[in-house]
């Protein structure tokens, strides 16, 4: 009896102390509802964790690592083709440092802002732990919006933005990657004006290169062969059959197609992708072949599909791409795509699992929901870590010099996942939710970032 007040009182506690740290990011970060919904999901994550472990409440952790190390913003001029000067916003939040140097992918979209950046380098914090490599979390962008720009914009624009980034990052300091609107073409100029202001090849100060000066095989597939590679390891555990199920996927970019190519390798069916403009229904199935060809070459709207393949339909309002049924779905596009009301209507329509793709895809009440109707979920920081794990593997060629195969990295990058999922569930179990990825993921990942903060100390 005594023992049951007492773990009563220290859940109390400890959720006491996590509701104030809440509270005291919203204070200092105030509106910033993205950067607010991530810290809220981690944090509901912890209670058990705090209550067992009162020794992290007493060192701060929580309250530093909410805290970005650094938060650097900077000016970025550019000219346009017709001469006009133009001047958008570049961040880079360099949040913990804990187990490595500050790793995460720069976005270049009109809608990044500050709370944009701390939510996704929030999130790479626990991520990065979760994928076993010494990688510490870091974000950034700019809020420049690439679509309908000219190659030439968008390489002065990239330059711009990397001769201020370039005096804060570095091979043991902070390395960038892509992630939306920048893809391969950008990480090459910015990689060439990093080497013009240094004067040196430093091939692990970014990565994402291309492979002919330093990029890893399999870094282009890995975060879309990474997601499918956790939920097959997902519902195999269920006695599921990844071959049998009928996927909606939403976006056609890096992510997205990968995970349409590995999807349909495995057997499965994949009836939609979108854009921002909208969104495909082939019930043939998507031939990636062509969203590749459109979106990595021609740079065209998702539209198109329909010229080459005129039994698919296209529909001019992206989010309705969740009202195709379908038996797992994959955002894989942006944050916040599945809110609640969409996430009932896939439940309608029998979706039986959902693995996030995108960053923060899904709201929390769309989350809670699935939960309680048995939809087996996967959540972002787990199932696409495996872009990040192989810019990690990226890395380690660039230090030793020289590169692996196809199938090495690939073999490596399908461990990683599984054991991603392994730790993720492990640790739900030993907490008492036994099942929660969500929460057994938050879980595994703060612990060794937690641990290492400790025994560095207040820093
Ligand atoms: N590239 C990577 O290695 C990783 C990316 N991610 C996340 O995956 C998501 C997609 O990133 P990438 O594929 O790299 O970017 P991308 O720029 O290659 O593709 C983004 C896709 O989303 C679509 N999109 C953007 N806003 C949309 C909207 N409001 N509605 C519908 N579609 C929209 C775009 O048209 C495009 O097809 C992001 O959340 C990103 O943070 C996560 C882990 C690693
Ligand atoms: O490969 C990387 O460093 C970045 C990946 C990324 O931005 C992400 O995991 O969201």
């Amino acid at each position: 009896m005594v023992t049951q007040t007492t773990h009563k009182n220290t859940k109390e506690i400890a959720k006491e102390y996590l509701d104030s740290v809440y509270d005291t990011v919203c204070s200092r970060n105030p509106d910033e509802t993205e950067f607010h919904q991530v810290v809220k999901e981690i944090f509901d994550s912890l209670v058990t964790v705090i209550a067992q472990n009162p020794e992290y409440m007493e060192h701060g952790i929580l309250d530093r690592i909410v805290e970005p190390e650094r938060l650097i913003t900077f000016r970025v001029p550019w000219v346009d083709d017709e001469g006009q000067v133009h001047v958008n916003r570049g961040y880079r939040v360099q949040f913990n440092s804990a187990i490595g140097p500050y790793k995460g992918g720069l976005r270049f979209h009109p809608s990044v802002n500050p709370s944009v950046v701390k939510f996704l380098g929030f999130e790479q914090i626990f991520k990065n732990s979760l994928t076993g490599q010494p990688i510490g979390g870091g974000k950034g962008g700019a809020d420049f919006d690439p679509k309908g720009k000219s190659d030439a914009e968008i390489m002065r624009f990239s330059q711009s933005f990397m001769h201020e980034l370039g005096q804060y990052i570095g091979p043991n300091v902070d390395i960038p990657a892509g992630d939306i609107g920048v893809g391969a073409r950008e990480i090459g100029y910015m990689f060439g004006q990093y080497k013009k202001m240094h004067g040196r090849f430093e091939a692990g100060t970014i990565t994402g290169k291309g492979l002919n000066y330093g990029g890893s095989l399999v870094r282009k597939e890995a975060t879309g062969f990474g997601i499918i590679y956790f939920v097959e390891e997902m519902l195999k555990q269920q006695g599921l059959k990844f071959q049998d199920q009928t996927i909606a996927v939403s976006g056609s970019g890096n992510v997205s197609i990968y995970a349409m190519e590995k999807a349909q390798e495995l057997g499965a069916k994949v009836v939609t992708c979108s854009d921002s403009d909208g969104y495909i229904y082939d019930e043939k199935g998507i031939d990636v072949e062509t969203v590749k060809r459109l979106k990595e070459v021609e740079r065209t709207r998702i539209e198109d599909y329909t010229a080459e393949h005129p039994h698919a339909k296209y529909f001019d309002s992206p989010t309705d791409v969740w009202s195709v049924p379908c038996t797992v779905a994959l955002p894989c596009a942006t944050q916040q795509e599945i809110d609640e009301e969409t996430a009932n209507l896939l439940v309608e329509n029998g979706v039986i699992a959902v693995g996030e793709g995108a960053n923060m895809p899904t709201t929390l009440e769309a989350i809670n929901l699935f939960k309680k109707n048995n939809v087996h979920f996967a959540p972002a920081k787990a199932a696409n870590a495996g872009g990040v794990a192989v810019s990690s593997l990226e890395m380690a060629q660039n230090n030793m010099g020289f590169s692996w195969s196809f199938e090495e990295v690939d073999g490596r990058l399908r461990e990683i996942m599984k054991d991603i999922y392994d730790n993720s569930s492990e640790a739900a179990e030993t907490y008492g939710y036994a099942g929660n990825l969500v929460i057994g993921a938050n879980i595994a990942g703060f612990l060794k970032v937690a641990d290492a903060m400790m025994a560095q100390g207040v820093v």
